[in-house]
């Protein structure tokens, strides 16, 4: 079965409600248009309603079925403000929440933090930064996770699929983070229906080269053998020896991974951002997310080049993770 046609399936009946803060971009409101057709995802957009419905009219959306609420002028704000300066304890005044709050990412990630929403999906305007840091704030990380990292599940016609990690958070992951981005990444996979072998990629296969680098990767690799000694997860290898079974067999030969791998783990931001618009601009993948991992409640970030369809699918994935 399609993977959207099985994520449908599970979030279906559910009333599922998914904050967009970023009403007034027409990819989001044709979107919602959609979703509220569909009938299985609530969407709520934010901004101001009388500029919502006038770039609706202007592309020919229908929006009567879909959720209006402006940040600014919100008969919750009050509250809101209340409960903000409750969670950041001390890292912010009534003045700040005050003002923070009308700001659509914070409104929508309080909502979504106070059970008023299940999900937001956000970053087709923002920056990743603007997207995420009120999440990283308020919603924090699940109990039983450490770090916030961002996945893309990278599609390829009906049955070829993959997950891509860190490519939007975290910068320059020590070995430590590497480990548990490529254990939370695995957790990941499995929702899609991906039954996780995992690579930890590196410049290097199996001591080929020698560098800081390099050490940072294997280093990982035993931390996160250490942390789930079942998963199937192997390093350092290169990226040619984790995909191509004729590669592995001469380059690692006895790895359990290589050659069959489809959860890459990426050494650090430039190289796993730069990987997944690679993958997705030439080698025809369509890149769904990023799928924000560790979380408390689910916020995604979608990338700034998206399209319609990609806020519709990430909205899908997003509820999903709110079962
Ligand atoms: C995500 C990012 C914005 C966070 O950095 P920041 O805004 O400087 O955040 P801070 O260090 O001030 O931390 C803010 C809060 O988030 C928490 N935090 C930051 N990164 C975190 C992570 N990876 N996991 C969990 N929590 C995290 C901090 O502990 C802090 O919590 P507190 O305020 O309650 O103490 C930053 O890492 C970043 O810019 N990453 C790259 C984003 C990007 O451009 N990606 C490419 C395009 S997708
Ligand atoms: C994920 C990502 O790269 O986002 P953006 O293109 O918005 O920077």
């Amino acid at each position: 079965m399609d993977l959207f046609e099985s994520l449908s399936n599970k979030i279906a009946g559910k009333g599922l409600r998914i904050v967009f803060p970023e009403g007034t971009d027409p990819r989001i409101i044709g979107a919602a248009v959609r979703l509220a057709a569909d009938g299985e995802i609530k969407p709520l957009l934010l901004g101001d309603a009388t500029e919502i419905a006038k770039v609706a009219a202007e592309k020919g959306f229908d929006i009567t079925k879909v959720t209006v609420r402006d940040p600014k002028t919100d008969a919750f704000h009050d509250e809101m403000a209340k409960a903000f300066v409750e969670r950041r304890k001390g890292k912010a005044t009534p003045e700040q929440a005050d003002e923070m709050v009308k700001d659509p990412n914070y409104f929508g990630t309080m909502l979504v933090y106070m059970g008023k929403a299940d999900g937001m999906v956000s970053g087709a305007v923002h920056s990743t930064a603007d997207t995420v840091r009120p999440a990283l704030q308020i919603v924090k990380t699940r109990p039983d996770a450490t770090r916030i990292s961002g996945a893309f599940i990278m599609q390829r016609g009906r049955d070829e699929r993959y997950l891509f990690a860190d490519n939007a958070i975290n910068i320059d992951p020590n070995a430590q983070e590497l480990a548990e981005i490529a254990v939370e990444s695995a957790r990941t996979a499995k929702l899609f229906d991906i039954d996780p072998k995992v690579a930890m990629l590196s410049f290097s296969t199996k001591g080929s080269a020698k560098a800081p680098q390099v050490d940072k990767v294997v280093e990982a690799t035993k931390i996160a053998h250490d942390l789930k000694p079942e998963l199937a997860l192997d390093g350092e290898l290169q990226f040619d020896a984790a995909f191509v079974p004729t590669v592995a067999k001469l380059k690692a030969p006895d790895s359990q991974v290589a050659g069959q791998a489809n959860v890459f783990i990426f050494p650090d931001l430039q190289a796993g951002n730069i990987g997944y618009k690679i993958a997705q601009r030439f080698g025809g993948f369509e890149a769904i997310g990023p799928i924000l991992q560790g979380l408390n409640a689910p916020v995604a970030d979608l990338s700034r080049g998206c399209n319609e369809e990609d806020v519709y699918k990430l909205a899908i994935i997003t509820a999903a993770q709110a079962l």
